[in-house]
């Protein structure tokens, strides 16, 4: 990217007053955590999108678990990089001159909060939390393992995969029942309120960054056209050289730890 053309960007930047960025697994890739797309999108035999769903839950709830096992594992010992810190340190900024900053994250790992992010609509869930199946009681659960028979369960290459009975899977703090991730599978709608907030920021924000996403997942991937749409600028952030669609003002190809940064600060 020129530097005519971020020094464009980053004028606009300091002219808009009220601020969107949709983030992706690419965000957390420099803090060790494996994306979607590509070899880590693989658990196992399994792709990470096909254990992401009700219907996955439901016929194996032990393989789901496993799996979620070792994603909190991961995530609970991962460290916000520059991106993430660099998103807070400009929230920080914006909140002192008034203007209004909103994060939009796909991520389930929380590493945004963990960098200091106020303002996060993680709007696929957190794997930090659990919903349970029965009573939909709502916990924080940071325990590792989360129960006993899930201890060194998980490994993505191989170890023990005998199925644990769905009574010594965890259960609901209240009721004792099977919970689940906080997360939003595929097939499942996002949470009303979490799509009303989304809708009013892509119809009132007059800037919009898009980081470390392939814009293939729905309803995420119309946010930015529908602010481009809308005649707003919109910039993304991507490690791939090119663009995967070329609609938007302002392509930052590099590694978003090291690209944000420098368009931020
Ligand atoms: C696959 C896709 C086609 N399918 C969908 O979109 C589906 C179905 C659908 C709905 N509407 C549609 C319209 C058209 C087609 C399909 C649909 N959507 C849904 O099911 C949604 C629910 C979607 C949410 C699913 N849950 C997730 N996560 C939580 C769980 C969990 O995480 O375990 S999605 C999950 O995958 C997505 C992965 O995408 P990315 O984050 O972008 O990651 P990816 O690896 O793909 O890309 C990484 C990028 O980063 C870049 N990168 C890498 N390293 C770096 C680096 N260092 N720096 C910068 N960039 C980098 C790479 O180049 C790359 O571009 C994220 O959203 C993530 O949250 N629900 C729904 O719409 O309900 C109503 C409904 C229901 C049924 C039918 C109609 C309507
Ligand atoms: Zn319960």
């Amino acid at each position: 990217m020129s530097t005519r053309k971020l020094l464009d960007f980053r004028n606009l930047l300091s002219e808009s007053k009220n601020i969107a960025i949709l983030t992706g697994a690419g965000v957390s890739a420099e803090s060790g955590i494996g994306t979607f797309r590509g070899p880590s999108g693989m658990w196992r035999t399994h792709n990470a999108v096909d254990l992401a769903t009700p219907t996955a839950f439901a016929s194996n709830p032990s393989l789901v678990w496993e799996f979620y096992q070792w994603r909190r594992s991961v995530a609970f010992n991962a460290k916000p990089n520059d991106a993430h810190l660099a998103l807070a340190k400009f929230e920080e900024r914006c909140n002192r001159e008034n203007r209004q900053f909103t994060l939009l994250t796909q991520n389930v790992d929380g590493l945004h909060i963990k960098a200091g992010s106020k303002n996060v609509l993680e709007i696929h869930g957190s794997i930090r939390k659990v919903v349970c199946t029965k009573c939909k009681f709502v916990d924080e659960n940071l325990d590792q393992p989360i129960c006993e028979a899930l201890r060194g369960r998980g490994d993505p290459n191989g170890g023990n995969q005998s199925a644990i009975p769905v009574g010594e899977l965890p259960k609901c703090k209240r009721c004792s029942s099977l919970v689940r991730p906080f997360v939003v599978w595929f097939g499942e709608n996002l949470d009303r309120d979490v799509l009303k907030k989304c809708r009013k920021v892509v119809e009132t924000c007059d800037l919009f960054l898009v980081v470390g996403t392939s814009s293939v997942v729905y309803p995420a991937a119309s946010f930015a056209p529908f602010v481009a749409d809308r005649g707003k600028p919109v910039a993304e952030f991507n490690i791939e050289d090119e663009p995967a669609s070329s609609t938007f003002q302002f392509y930052f190809a590099g590694p978003c730890g090291t690209t944000l940064p420098a368009a931020l600060s």
